[in-house]
């Protein structure tokens, strides 16, 4: 098992009754999390369409570490459903309710269900740069070669 990092996690009324987001297994690096809409709304992705769904959850993350919203293979390989802007990315000073930008690239409508696994949430330590601006950069033996300079 790796170490681990404490996050405080704030449940928001609307996750009432909604399990904790959890490690489906011992060494798993992502946490799951559950779609907090209302029972008796399911939210309907037609195809193409993308919404903003909620997960009920906020958290506090140590300075030094980020979390990032990742899609579900799952559901990408079964549905075409994914996390339209992968990875998102959850600031540690952010305590607004963490949301999921899911689109369905699916054929056909993809229906969230109030407690459906839709994405995880992985935790990662994180650096911020000291930006120096210079004049010329060092050289490489790449240089400025890229997009496929090295060949298919
Ligand atoms: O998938 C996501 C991505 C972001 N956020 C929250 C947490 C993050 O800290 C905040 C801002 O995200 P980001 O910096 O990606 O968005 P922005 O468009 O740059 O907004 P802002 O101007 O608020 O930084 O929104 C989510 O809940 N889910
Ligand atoms: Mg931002």
């Amino acid at each position: 098992m790796s170490t681990k990092v404490t996050v405080e996690l704030q449940r928001l009324p609307h996750a009432e009754g909604l399990p904790l987001p959890a490690y489906q297994t011992n060494d798993a690096a992502g946490l799951d999390l559950m779609a907090a809409v209302p029972e008796n709304e399911p939210l309907t992705l037609a195809s193409g369409q993308y919404a903003l769904v909620p997960t009920g959850l906020a958290i506090a993350l140590p300075p030094g570490y980020e979390a990032q919203v990742r899609p579900r293979s799952g559901l990408a390989a079964k549905h075409g459903v994914t996390v339209l802007n992968s990875p998102g990315t959850i600031d540690a000073d952010y305590r607004g309710e963490i949301k999921v930008i899911l689109i369905n690239h699916g054929q056909t409508a993809f229906v969230v269900k109030r407690g459906e696994r839709i994405a995880q949430m992985v935790i990662a330590p994180m650096v911020q740069a000291a930006l120096v601006p210079v004049s010329t950069l060092s050289a490489t033996d790449r240089g400025t070669g890229g997009f496929g300079s090295t060949g298919r």
